[in-house]
């Protein structure tokens, strides 16, 4: 289903776990830093709607989504978290840049997944143009920074099911 077929900031509460006691941390990419902070705003919120505390959400910056990496990969190592969030928007220029970043990003993201005891989310738009952004970060399409804080519950709590 494509995006433009399901919104992005739909969700059911009955259907997510109690979040009240984990804790996350958010990795903000500073590229197109209007749209990253919308993300942002609407990963927080709903954050905070699912009952997670102020003082459990820590965020951090990066100057970039190739960055999210490392600073996920920081956040894991430091910070004792329940899931990292990372939040980057990549717009198509004109060069090959943009598929080696979103390649980079996209590997990078999964090996933390497979490589560490700590679930990475993937909140990276990969839009050809500022609009596909704009429609993603709370506009047309929803938020996807807010189906990422809901991914984010899901994972943290499957997480700690499944915790040995
Ligand atoms: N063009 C975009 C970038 N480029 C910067 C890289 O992410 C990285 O910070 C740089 O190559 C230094 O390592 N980043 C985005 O997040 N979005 C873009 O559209
Ligand atoms: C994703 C990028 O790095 C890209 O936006 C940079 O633009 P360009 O390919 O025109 O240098």
């Amino acid at each position: 289903m494509a995006t433009e077929n399901k919104n992005l900031s739909n969700y059911d509460k009955n259907t997510i776990p109690n979040a009240k006691d984990f804790r996350f941390g958010i990795v903000v990419s500073e590229w197109n830093d209007k749209i990253t902070e919308g993300l942002y705003s609407g990963a927080e919120a709903a954050l905070l709607d699912c009952g997670v505390l102020p003082e459990n959400i820590i965020r951090w910056n990066v100057p970039g989504s190739f960055e999210l990496v490392y600073g996920a990969q920081r956040m894991i190592v430091t910070q004792e978290v329940d899931c990292v969030i990372t939040i980057g928007c990549v717009i198509k220029g004109e060069t090959m840049h943009f598929e080696f970043v979103c390649e980079g990003v996209t590997q990078g993201i999964k090996d933390l997944n497979v490589q560490t005891d700590v679930p990475v989310i993937f909140c990276l738009l990969t839009d050809n143009n500022e609009q596909q952004s704009i429609d993603r970060s709370g506009g047309k399409h929803g938020n996807k920074g807010i189906e990422a804080a809901i991914a984010a519950i899901k994972m943290a709590d499957l997480r700690r099911q499944t915790a040995q």
